[in-house]
């Protein structure tokens, strides 16, 4: 409710990094998945399972789970104990685990600096939908835009969605065709990121760089401080006022220092783009 009311976010990719979602019990992720997709019934628009796990019998399970509590989507990262070591053995994996959810459109999480698996994507989808036919798209959590923009370049034609998931650097990624974006941020600067998109569907890029450069100085900021899924989780406290949680080990929680301090620059940095925005405003 908090994300539809207050970030108009209608979207949710349930047991990703954020969530914490490798931290979990096969139980548990089941149980999250089954709530998100039963409290989400008329909210959201799409609830996007993410079923990956280092078994492939684990991740198939997750996947024929969220097939039958009627998930509308899927997504996979490598498994990254033993790790694919080129792009068949990457399909290959994948393969299994979308073919236990056949009717179910599947995402590639693409996430190297955490999996440590960097085959590239471009050469991944090179005849995928043979492979998968429920093959949908990318969740694309790296830096290589080169690799993006191959990707786009190549399979735009076939209509496969990218979803960007490095949240400062997502307007790079949309002037390059990325069809929208799955990143922490989101629940806690959904409405300010979402004034981005809109400012640029509207080729207002002064505006759209705005918003970018809002979440820019933010993520530079805590970033030095030590910013990882534990401090997404306070953040995503003292902005909602819901408490998230302390995360589960070997993640600790954020301490009071860096909390102050985060707090105290976004709010900066919210108010200081809010002024800009109605000079904008009142000078239109
Ligand atoms: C490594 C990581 O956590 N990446 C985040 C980003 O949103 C990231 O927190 C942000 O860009 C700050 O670097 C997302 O891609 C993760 C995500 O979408 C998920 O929860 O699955």
């Amino acid at each position: 409710d908090y994300l539809v009311s207050k970030q108009n976010v209608k979207n949710i990719f349930v047991n990703g990094t954020t969530g914490e979602g490798l931290a979990l019990s096969i139980q548990e992720r089941k149980q999250l998945a089954e709530e998100w997709v039963r409290q989400g019934k008329d909210k959201l628009d799409h609830v996007i399972i993410h079923v990956g796990a280092l078994s492939l019998p684990g991740s198939q399970e997750l996947a024929r789970h969220a097939a039958a509590i009627g998930a509308s989507g899927i997504a996979v990262i490598a498994p990254f104990f033993f790790k694919p070591t080129s792009k068949d053995e990457l399909l290959a994996f994948l393969r299994e685990v979308a073919s236990e959810a056949p009717a179910v459109p599947f995402y590639y999480y693409h996430i190297p600096p955490l999996t440590g698996v960097k085959i590239r994507v471009e050469e991944l989808l090179d005849g995928i939908k043979e492979q998968i036919p429920t093959f949908q798209g990318v969740k694309f959590s790296d830096t290589d835009l080169l690799d993006l923009a191959q990707c786009i370049n190549k399979n735009g034609g076939e209509e496969f969605v990218f979803l960007y998931g490095v949240d400062e650097q997502l307007l790079s990624a949309l002037a390059i065709g990325a069809n929208g974006a799955v990143g922490s941020t989101y629940n806690y600067l959904g409405q300010k990121t979402n004034m981005m998109l809109q400012a640029f569907a509207q080729h207002d890029l002064a505006l759209a760089r705005k918003y970018q450069f809002l979440t820019g100085e933010f993520l530079n900021f805590v970033i030095k401080l030590g910013f990882g899924v534990a401090q997404t989780k306070a953040v995503m406290t003292f902005v909602s006022g819901i408490p998230m949680g302390p995360p589960r080990l070997p993640l600790v929680k954020a301490s009071e220092e860096f909390i102050a301090k985060a707090k105290a620059k976004l709010d900066s940095i919210v108010c200081k783009t809010e002024q800009h925005s109605n000079i904008r405003l009142a000078v239109l």
